[in-house]
């Protein structure tokens, strides 16, 4: 059976969308599912090896417990660390939604839950036609947000939601990342989301110097049983 999948997306680059991502997978596989991780279009990769490398996919792999095959984990891999559609374009490339949509169906059947992860936040642009929303839409993936809590980020979120909610797609829930830790207000602001933002708070991620090597603490909301999602009236802690 195909995974279920979920595309990752943030109010901005260097959210913690990665973090997120690997905590998410971490999570889910200790609940015995198989998880894997899709990076789609990385830009800002290093040559190693005689290969382009990403820190983004790398990661992901320290989360995943299945082996998938690397072009298909990430089709797209650029050197310079600017916007996709710009990457793609230097590179003499154009990013296909159909071979991204193939690769996903072909890494849907090695995992229960397969996580997309955008690069930068939802309108980012992988070339002048399509952006990550188009990208979230051919996928037909329900849409989990990652806030990065820092002066801004109410706007930001809420932007992205009302976007995400533009785009016909079901915003799945959200994830409050302490990106910040001397973010002044940043429970009132994460209150102040939680009853703005119209999908469950799924987790919130502290900071911490290793948060990509954590494990998500999740609320108690039901992402892949199929119940129906709650967020509790008093976050856990
Ligand atoms: N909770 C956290 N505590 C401490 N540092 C964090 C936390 N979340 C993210 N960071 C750090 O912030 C930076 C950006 O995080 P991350 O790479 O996950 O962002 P991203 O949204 O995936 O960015 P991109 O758009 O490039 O994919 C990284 O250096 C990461 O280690
Ligand atoms: C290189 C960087 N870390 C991301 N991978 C790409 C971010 C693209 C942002 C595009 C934009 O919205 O301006
Ligand atoms: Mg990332």
């Amino acid at each position: 059976m195909a995974a279920q999948r979920f595309f990752i997306t943030g109010t901005d680059t260097e959210v913690g969308k990665t973090v997120a991502t690997c905590q998410l997978l971490r999570a889910l596989a200790r609940d015995g599912l198989r998880v894997a991780a899709m990076k789609p279009v990385a830009s800002g990769c290093e040559w190693r090896g005689g290969v382009l490398w990403n820190s983004d996919v790398a990661a992901h792999r320290t989360a995943m417990n299945v082996s998938v095959p690397e072009d298909w984990a990430n089709p797209y891999r650029f050197e310079p660390p600017i916007s996709p559609h710009l990457a793609a374009r230097e590179a003499g490339i154009t990013v296909s939604l159909d071979h991204l949509s193939d690769c996903a169906d072909r890494l849907g059947e090695l995992a229960d839950v397969l996580l997309i992860e955008g690069a930068g936040g939802w309108l980012a642009p992988l070339s002048e036609q399509h952006n990550m929303a188009d990208l979230a839409q051919r996928l037909a993936a329900p849409v989990i947000l990652v806030v990065g809590l820092r002066l801004g980020c109410i706007n930001h979120a809420l932007l992205s939601a009302a976007a995400i909610h533009a785009a016909g797609l079901p915003l799945a829930g959200w994830i409050a990342n302490r990106v910040d830790p001397h973010m002044a207000r940043a429970d009132d602001n994460l209150a102040y989301l939680r009853t703005k933002l119209n999908a469950p708070l799924l987790a919130e991620i502290p900071y911490a110097a290793d948060a990509v090597h954590q494990v998500m603490l999740l609320n108690a909301v039901s992402l892949t049983g199929g119940a129906a999602c709650t967020t509790p009236d008093t976050p856990p802690n």
